[in-house]
């Protein structure tokens, strides 16, 4: 088939009953549920991207394999070019979405073509793991499955390893082995818009330690498997609120929950690893699956940071503020911000390497760097539109108001802006700047910018030690050089 329709992926969402429960209610029907009817039909608007002229060169491939085009996502970099064709899909998908929807189907389809690139990997501990993954590989390419992914326990007891919790099933493990396939039983967090997926995949970030064999696993199931319980948490809009009032959380939210899984038969052939605490623990950070999506996150962080910068340029700017200097301070510090990310992307996709398999990989140090940088850029710059906007973000009217003929006249007249910004102009920039820095809505985000890839103190720590390694500090020793304490020469050269 290659790559899908929007109707086509609206029809598999109506197709699948999975057991979603939100606010206390089994949703029957995903795509007639307000909450989360927007949101797909945000994403149906992706996969249209793929087959409209603009875009379609741009996104999508031929598939030497099958003849069929799809998604770059799905193409295996081999060259700095293979990245650009990668990158062309990133940027695109989160200029749609302004960046705001993390987990568009772009991110795991990465991760899952790096697995069946590498799976090298999966073939060193057992043969058949490494044919599930490049089968699976295949199939979501060829289906244009769009995948949800829980890699994070849940947070019950942190001090206290998978096989030390409570409940020996509180952390997801296998429970027995039977002739159609593994039996898992527990829960994972935090599948990003797993109502609205096709699929799970499950595999962890490392920290396993010997004890917790029966946690240490990675499959594959379709989202309405049977056992596989999705609980939501309290959504942030109704799906009720206009378009007017609230322009992006009307659209944009990424509901996020956790799976518990009773008693799921995953089959065999869904089965990527299983009891065994080393692999699980490398899977991470050996099969690219940590550093290939780190190109999408960072392209796609690029996009919400710039929107957000836009913002509070557009927010000083309405209310005639951005000739002040403690202003013009605060946001020329976010367009520093911003070309900071935009300039270690092009480093990372310049400075790529190419591991002993023919894989391009994103460099390192620079998509680290992002990934240290970013969590505190965004916050700030949701600071910069909260201080820049000030209490004029807590008076916006609603749409209602804009309507009624009694209070039109002093609405026209109170909520204008500098000379030539209207009411109607200067109420909806303002609208749109609470979304993004009030709103539930945005303080989601924000906590999304924080914690997406995992820990971000833990991550600098890896990295500092990763930096150490690679660096020899010759220039102290340099300097040092001569400075002995019975050295009485001077430096002549
Ligand atoms: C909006 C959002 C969407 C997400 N979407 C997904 C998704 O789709 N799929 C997915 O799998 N995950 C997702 N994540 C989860 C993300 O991977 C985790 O939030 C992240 O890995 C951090 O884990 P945690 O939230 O359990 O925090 P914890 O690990 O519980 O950390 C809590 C606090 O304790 C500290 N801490 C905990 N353990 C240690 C330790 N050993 N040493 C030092 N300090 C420690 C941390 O620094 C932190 O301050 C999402 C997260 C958010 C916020
Ligand atoms: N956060 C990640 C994830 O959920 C899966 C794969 C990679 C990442 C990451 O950003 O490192």
């Amino acid at each position: 088939m290659g790559i899908r329709t929007g109707a086509q992926y609206i029809e598999a969402v109506k197709a699948r009953k999975p057991e979603v429960w939100l606010s206390g209610k089994r949703i029957e029907n995903v795509f007639e549920e307000p909450v989360f009817k927007q949101p797909i039909l945000e994403i149906a608007k992706l996969y249209d991207m793929q087959h409209g002229p603009e875009f379609q060169e741009k996104i999508t491939h031929v598939c030497e394999e099958t003849g069929e085009r799809v998604n770059n996502a799905f193409l295996v970099p081999k060259s700095y070019e293979d990245l650009v064709k990668r990158r062309n899909v990133f940027e695109a998908f989160a200029k749609a979405t302004f960046g705001l929807m993390g987990r568009t189907p772009d991110f795991l389809n990465v991760v899952v073509t790096s697995m069946y690139y590498n799976s090298w990997f999966f073939e060193k501990y057992n043969k058949n793991w490494a044919e599930n993954v490049r089968n699976y590989y295949k199939y979501i390419r060829d289906n244009d499955i769009f995948l949800t992914h829980a890699i994070i326990n849940p947070q019950n007891d942190r001090s206290k390893n998978s096989h030390e919790q409570k409940d020996t099933y509180t952390h997801l493990g296998a429970v027995n082995e039977t002739p159609d396939g593994l039996v898992v039983r527990g829960a994972k967090m935090l599948a990003t818009l797993a109502p609205v997926t096709d699929e799970v995949i499950i595999y962890s970030f490392p920290g396993f330690a010997p004890g917790d064999e029966k946690y240490a696993l990675a499959f594959a199931i379709p989202i309405d498997t049977p056992g596989l319980r999705i609980i939501c948490r309290e959504p942030m809009q109704d799906g009720q609120r206009s378009f007017f009032d609230h322009p992006l959380a009307s659209r944009f939210e990424e509901m996020d929950a956790l799976l518990v899984f009773d008693d799921v038969v995953v089959p065999w052939d869904r089965v990527f690893l299983h009891n065994n605490v080393e692999a699980a623990n490398k899977l991470y950070p050996m099969t690219g699956a940590g550093q290939q999506p780190a190109h999408q996150s960072g392209v796609r962080g690029l996009v919400k940071l710039e929107f957000a910068t836009q913002v509070a340029m557009k927010v000083a700017d309405t209310i005639g503020v951005d000739g002040y200097l403690n202003v013009q301070d605060q946001l020329g510090e976010l367009a520093q911000s911003l070309e900071s990310i935009r300039a270690l992307l092009k480093v990372a996709e310049y400075e790529h390497t190419m591991t002993e398999h023919g894989e391009a990989m994103p460099a390192y140090v620079p998509l680290e760097t992002i990934r240290g940088l970013l969590p505190k850029m965004y916050p700030r710059a949701i600071e910069v539109i909260q201080i820049v906007g000030a209490g004029g973000l807590l008076m916006s009217p609603t749409g209602a108001d804009f309507e009624s003929d009694e209070l039109r006249g002093s609405i026209d007249n109170y909520y204008v802006g500098r000379e030539g910004v209207t009411s109607l102009e200067r109420v909806s920039i303002f609208k749109l700047a609470w979304d993004l820095c009030g709103e539930a809505f945005g303080q989601r985000l924000l906590q999304y910018e924080r914690y997406y890839t995992g820990d971000p103190i833990r991550k600098r720590g890896i990295f500092y030690n990763n930096y150490k390694r690679q660096t020899s500090l010759t220039m102290v020793d340099e300097a040092l050089k001569g400075a002995q304490l019975d050295n009485k020469e001077a430096l002549t050269n």
